[in-house]
């Protein structure tokens, strides 16, 4: 599957959280009546939470069985559970205190003060093991219906930053990262064999200060280098801009 999916791009911000968020519960409700239960991996950041809170102020969001679909992220910080700059906190702020989820089917990545205390090494792996124990035979991870990815202006996706280890882990489907670029420094993130399992992958971004980066990573196949390139799906990658954020491709 080619990392570099269709570009749709919206006229502003206000535009891409709407059309992501009737995009997200077609995909959702699909996944159900295909497959009874649907996988989700929810992304931080301001794009990522802004798509949450337009979910909620969206009619057609009862089409979503909520006692069938499981929410995962995709990376988080290493906080204090309940902290506010928890990607979860933020999430349960946008969407899930507003709708009727089952909170075993919610798995938020543990928090700095949780089971394993501030071994952030033991938090990502206790993560793995909870994904481990959602997926398919013969799988480490659920087949997420969709899984979203804001895009940072280093072209970061998750937690996985340019030049940092944790874009080259080809075995651990989730792993610990310290010193990263964006505080907070020290993260959990899902790595890109637990990313590529995912069925659909979204790449948000938006403004202008995102042009360089969309354009970067869809010049490039190294993720390495360009972490926004090596997330892609099994079924479709799409990448949801806004005019700002698209500025740069020649495609548009
Ligand atoms: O924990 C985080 O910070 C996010 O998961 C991060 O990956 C975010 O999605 C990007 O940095 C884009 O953030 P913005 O949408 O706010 O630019």
């Amino acid at each position: 599957m080619s990392p570099h999916g269709p570009v749709r791009v919206h006229a502003d911000t206000a535009l891409l959280a709407k059309a992501a968020a009737t995009g997200l519960i077609q995909r959702v409700a699909d996944a159900q009546a295909e497959f009874d239960v649907a996988h989700i991996v929810l992304t931080g950041g301001r794009n990522g939470n802004a798509l949450l809170h337009e979910l909620s102020l969206t009619p057609t969001l009862g089409a979503i069985d909520f006692d069938r679909l499981h929410v995962w992220w995709g990376d988080e910080r290493f906080l204090p559970a309940g902290h506010a700059d928890r990607n979860e906190t933020q999430a349960r702020e946008a969407l899930l205190d507003t709708v009727p989820v089952l909170p075993e089917l919610v798995h938020p990545m543990p928090a700095s003060d949780g089971p394993d205390g501030d071994d952030v090494e033991a938090a990502a792996a206790r993560y793995a093991a909870e994904l481990a124990a959602a997926a398919p035979a013969g799988a480490l991870v659920p087949t997420f219906t969709l899984a979203m990815f804001g895009v940072g202006p280093d072209t970061h996706v998750a937690s996985l930053f340019p030049g940092f280890a944790a874009t080259e882990e080809t075995e651990r489907t989730v792993v610990a990262v310290r010193e990263a670029p964006k505080p907070p420094p020290t993260r959990i993130t899902l790595t890109f064999p637990a990313i590529r399992a995912a069925h659909e992958v979204w790449l948000l971004a938006a403004g202008e200060d995102k042009a360089d980066a969309v354009a970067a990573a869809r010049a490039s196949t190294d993720p390495t280098k360009t972490p926004a390139a090596g997330a892609y799906g099994t079924g479709a990658t799409l990448w949801l801009l806004d005019r700002a954020a698209a500025a740069g491709l020649q495609e548009h």
